[in-house]
């Protein structure tokens, strides 16, 4: 078992943030609340979120937990929006705002050009569940990952990725089941629908999201990248093709064409574009 060491790569209060060798591991830290998330978690995710992106040693990102919890010992990965911290607009933070800036958060997670993968020692819950659905993959403790959607509990509902997305991969039926009865479902029966890409015995669970992550890292990152715009793309829509045509256009930036476009028009002289059609 690999042990990673870990560096803290900024403080905050609601999660923790390290690197190691190429991968960024961003922790809920509010484990006697079962991780929930309040403004101050959201806005302190987007930021660290935000930094994975732009740090270009890092190529993949880890979602996961502190925890247990100090008071009863239990595991969770989140159990979505606070309800202490919500008003009749949504989230309220400490400067009054009510926000909905969770979904900032998916966006961010779906859109990066790295791999995320959802880590679940505990409760994936409402918003939590649809966290772990955005994320690229999933791996979930044997013992003590539960999988539960409330969203229809608390007339919070996520109709995007939580729900549409979670269709896709489990199917219409599942996903309706899942939303609509909110039960519990444990590690091996996400696995068996689809929405969890392995099982791992708890003790094992960080060691091994770290070394999926070292496989990944082998790979070669431009095609990481595009695999995962080119599997986005369908179920984005134009953005998803706005996303996968970004980095298309930035691979025909690197050709000898588009180098003498560019002079070309410094030059202030017509492009002589090399002739070669390659079929
Ligand atoms: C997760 C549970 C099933 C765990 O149950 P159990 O093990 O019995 O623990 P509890 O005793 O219930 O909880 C222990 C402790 O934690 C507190 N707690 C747990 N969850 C929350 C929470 N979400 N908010 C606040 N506090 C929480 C609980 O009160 C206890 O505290 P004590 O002080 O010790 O009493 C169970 O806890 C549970 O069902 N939790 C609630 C799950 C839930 O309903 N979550 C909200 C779903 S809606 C949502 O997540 C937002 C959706 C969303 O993000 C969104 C949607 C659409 C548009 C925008 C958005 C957006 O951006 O927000």
């Amino acid at each position: 078992m690999i042990q990673p060491e870990w560096k803290t790569a900024k403080e905050y209060e609601d999660i923790t943030y390290k690197k190691c060798k190429g991968v960024a591991r961003i922790a809920f830290n509010r484990p006697n609340v079962r991780n929930a998330f309040r403004p101050k978690t959201t806005s302190e995710l987007y930021d660290a979120f935000y930094d994975a992106g732009e740090d270009v040693n890092i190529g993949v990102v880890l979602l996961s937990a502190e925890g247990p919890s100090s008071k009863d010992g239990v595991y969770s990965f989140c159990s979505g929006g606070d309800q202490k911290a919500r008003g009749h607009q949504g989230y309220v933070g400490e400067d009054g705002y009510h926000r909905l800036n969770i979904l900032e958060v998916q966006r961010l997670i779906r859109f990066m050009p790295k791999a995320v993968i959802a880590v679940v020692p505990g409760w994936a819950v409402g918003g939590g569940h649809s966290l772990h659905v955005v994320c690229d993959l999933t791996l979930a403790s044997k013992e003590h990952a539960i999988f539960k959607q409330t969203d229809a509990d608390v007339t919070s509902f996520d109709g995007g990725y939580g729900s549409a997305y979670l269709a896709k991969m489990v199917g219409q039926k599942k996903a309706r089941e899942i939303f609509f009865l909110g039960r519990n479902y444990s590690a091996q029966e996400a696995y068996e629908m689809g929405m969890v890409n392995a099982v791992i015995p708890h003790e094992a669970l960080e060691s091994t999201a770290y070394e999926w992550a070292q496989e990944i890292l082998a790979k070669s990152p431009t095609s990481i990248k595009m695999l995962k715009f080119a599997m986005n793309l369908t179920d984005d829509g134009m953005v998803g093709q706005q996303v996968f045509a970004g980095e298309a256009t930035r691979l025909a930036y690197m050709t000898d064409e588009a180098k003498e476009g560019r002079d070309a028009f410094l030059e202030k002289r017509k492009p002589n574009f090399p002739k070669k059609w390659i079929p």
